[in-house]
């Protein structure tokens, strides 16, 4: 597999008169192939815009190497940046420019074909309200035309950082529908979201971050099946039969907790071997499934940022630099 952009050791401290020095970025990796949708994950504040910026030369880095498509950056920037399309925080359009002619002009100022503004209005759904201006809109609609500016140059890495925010449900499905077709066209799409869900679905791989450092990467797969507990809920014909069942599995080194329908078995090697254990003494499975973790509980878990029962979690993720 290609690397389209490496990240190694990434460092940002921001400085203001009020809180000092704080540490946003610290010693942040990633690695996302060519052809992937990659998404970056993160709690508020955890650097994924920090780093984004720093990819796209708007602010300077305090160590650390990046690379995009083979290239060095910031210092090669020039040779990669047309292959390059972003969208970070929400761009500003002007409000009386109707969205034909704001990516006329983006097309005219980046000197890239006219042709592309119907093909892209077409992609992103706007072509009906195309020559209608800007500031008549909806969030979502402004969110679009964001994705068609990107998609002018028809980049070989889309960077795209909260791109369902304000879309409908319907608009969600669209974007992850653009997104898998832009994947299979051969494009490499990196995806900051905090919609968990869509990003499990939409996703081939994923980097974790938090307080400035990876804490997971890899395939959406492999992260689950990383930290999935490898367990077992068993069912068993009759619910009374529980006890018993769970007294057979102790006595075989299994561990094993009882729920009022079910038990959750965990340190098995093989799950035919409950079966069986169990049908050795009577006892016999209706259900027999693994427990599945999903990226949110996963997220929640490596982050730390599970709600807590009477306690209001404040955001901030950046470390204060020693003195
Ligand atoms: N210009 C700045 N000056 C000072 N601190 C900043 C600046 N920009 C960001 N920070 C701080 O750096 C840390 C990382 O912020 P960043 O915007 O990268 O987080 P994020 O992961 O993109 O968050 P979110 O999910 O809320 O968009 C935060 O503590 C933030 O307050």
């Amino acid at each position: 597999m290609v690397a389209v952009l490496e990240i190694e050791g990434l460092r940002k401290t921001y400085r203001s008169r009020r809180r000092g020095e704080r540490r946003a970025l610290d010693g942040f990796d990633m690695v996302v192939e060519a052809g992937q949708v990659h998404g970056f994950l993160g709690p508020n504040g955890s650097g994924k815009t920090t780093t984004l910026r720093t990819l796209l030369g708007l602010i300077r880095p305090n160590g650390g190497r990046m690379a995009i498509l083979g290239q060095e950056v910031p210092a090669n920037l020039p040779a990669v940046v047309g292959k390059v399309g972003a969208i970070v925080e929400s761009p500003q359009f002007f409000p009386h420019f109707s969205a034909q002619d704001t990516l006329s002009l983006l097309a005219d100022a980046g000197n890239l074909s006219q042709q592309r503004v119907p093909e892209v209005l077409e992609v992103v759904g706007l072509r009906d309200r195309a020559k209608e201006r800007v500031k008549t809109y909806s969030l979502g609609m402004k969110q679009r035309l964001a994705v068609a500016s990107a998609l002018l140059k028809n980049p070989q890495l889309l960077i795209l950082d909260e791109p369902a925010n304000g879309l409908d449900p319907g608009g969600i499905r669209e974007m992850r529908d653009l997104m898998r077709d832009l994947s299979a066209s051969g494009m490499t799409v990196l995806l900051s979201s905090h919609i968990l869900g869509e990003v499990q679905q939409i996703c081939d791989s994923v980097t974790i971050i938090s307080l400035g450092r990876r804490v997971a990467a890899g395939p959406v797969a492999e992260v689950l099946a990383q930290h999935s507990s490898g367990g077992l809920r068993v069912r068993l014909e009759s619910s009374a039969d529980l006890p018993a069942a769970a007294q057979v599995l102790v006595a075989s080194g299994v561990r094993v907790d009882i729920q009022p329908d079910h038990l959750l078995v965990s340190g098995v090697d093989k799950p035919s071997s409950v079966t069986r254990m169990l049908a050795g003494r009577d006892l016999y499975v209706s259900e027999l499934a693994p427990i599945t973790v999903d990226l949110e509980s996963v997220f929640l878990e490596l982050t730390g940022t599970a709600p807590v029962a009477g306690q209001h979690r404040q955001v901030d993720q950046s470390a204060e630099v020693p003195a």
